[in-house]
């Protein structure tokens, strides 16, 4: 996988993604990460590259020409999947990641200010993705989100015991309460189940967990979960009767 990313800001996805997992996954070449500062391509003066909205409005906007001109140095005419990233975008989600994950290369390109002139969105954008209902200062933390979602998926990236708990994450539930030693903290003890080395009380103890922590946290995915349920209930005793 190749990652490029158009910014304002290369430090900052340089620093962001350069540490831990991912800084270690890109030195062992498990993808490639090319941040591009679009401001290297503006044909203004003192490397301006925004401008008042016509129309009047809050704010600056982005000008095309730095950003395609930066857009065609990096593509040099291939197709790629360019994700603009922005509040107006669809909700970047699990299965969105797991979709992208599948390409070879993606461009994301991060606006700053209000926002970029739509005339070069209408000829590079392919995906306008959003990471969530707020308001952020720009788009580089949303683009590298969206790139530790991704990223983890590609393989060798994560140790390879995780895929079950990312099945976990797909039935909908929120994960269990964890515990390490001691096994008394603050007067506080691990529950006993969790001691017992029963595997099957531990695996009904910590499915109960979850199913509490998602009714109170989350009713919507415990609503989901629930509906689930009823369904395999009565496809299950439909299947008994057709019997
Ligand atoms: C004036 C209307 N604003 C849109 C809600 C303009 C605007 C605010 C903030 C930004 C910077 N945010 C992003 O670029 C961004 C990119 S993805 C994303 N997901 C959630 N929230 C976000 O702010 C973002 C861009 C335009």
């Amino acid at each position: 996988m190749r990652f490029h990313v158009l910014t304002l800001f290369p430090e900052m996805i340089e620093q962001g993604l350069g540490q831990g997992i991912l800084g270690k996954a890109a030195a062992r070449q498990l993808f490639t990460l090319n941040v591009v500062n679009i401001r290297d391509y503006t044909q203004e003066r003192h490397g301006k590259v925004d401008d008042y909205p016509y129309g009047g409005g809050a704010g600056m906007l982005m000008q095309a020409q730095p950003v395609y001109d930066a857009f065609e140095a990096v593509t040099a005419g291939r197709k790629v999947r360019t994700i603009y990233v922005t509040p107006q975008g669809e909700p970047f989600t699990q299965r969105k990641a797991r979709e992208l994950s599948e390409e070879e290369e993606l461009l994301f390109l991060c606006g700053h200010y209000e926002g970029i002139d739509e005339r070069v969105l209408e000829e590079i954008v392919t995906d306008s993705i959003s990471i969530g209902d707020y308001v952020l200062t720009g788009g580089e933390l949303p683009a590298m989100v969206m790139i530790d979602a991704i990223a983890r998926l590609l393989p060798g990236v994560l140790g390879n015991d995780s895929s079950a708990e990312e099945e976990s994450f797909h039935c909908d539930l929120l994960e269990y309460p964890q515990y390490s030693r001691p096994e008394i903290w603050h007067g506080q003890k691990v529950p006993e189940v969790l001691l017992s080395g029963d595997h099957r009380k531990t695996a009904a103890w910590r499915l109960e967990q979850s199913v509490s922590r998602t009714a109170e946290r989350r009713p919507d995915l415990y609503e989901k979960y629930r509906r689930k349920q009823e369904m395999i209930k009565r496809l299950s005793s439909e299947k008994r009767n057709n019997i």
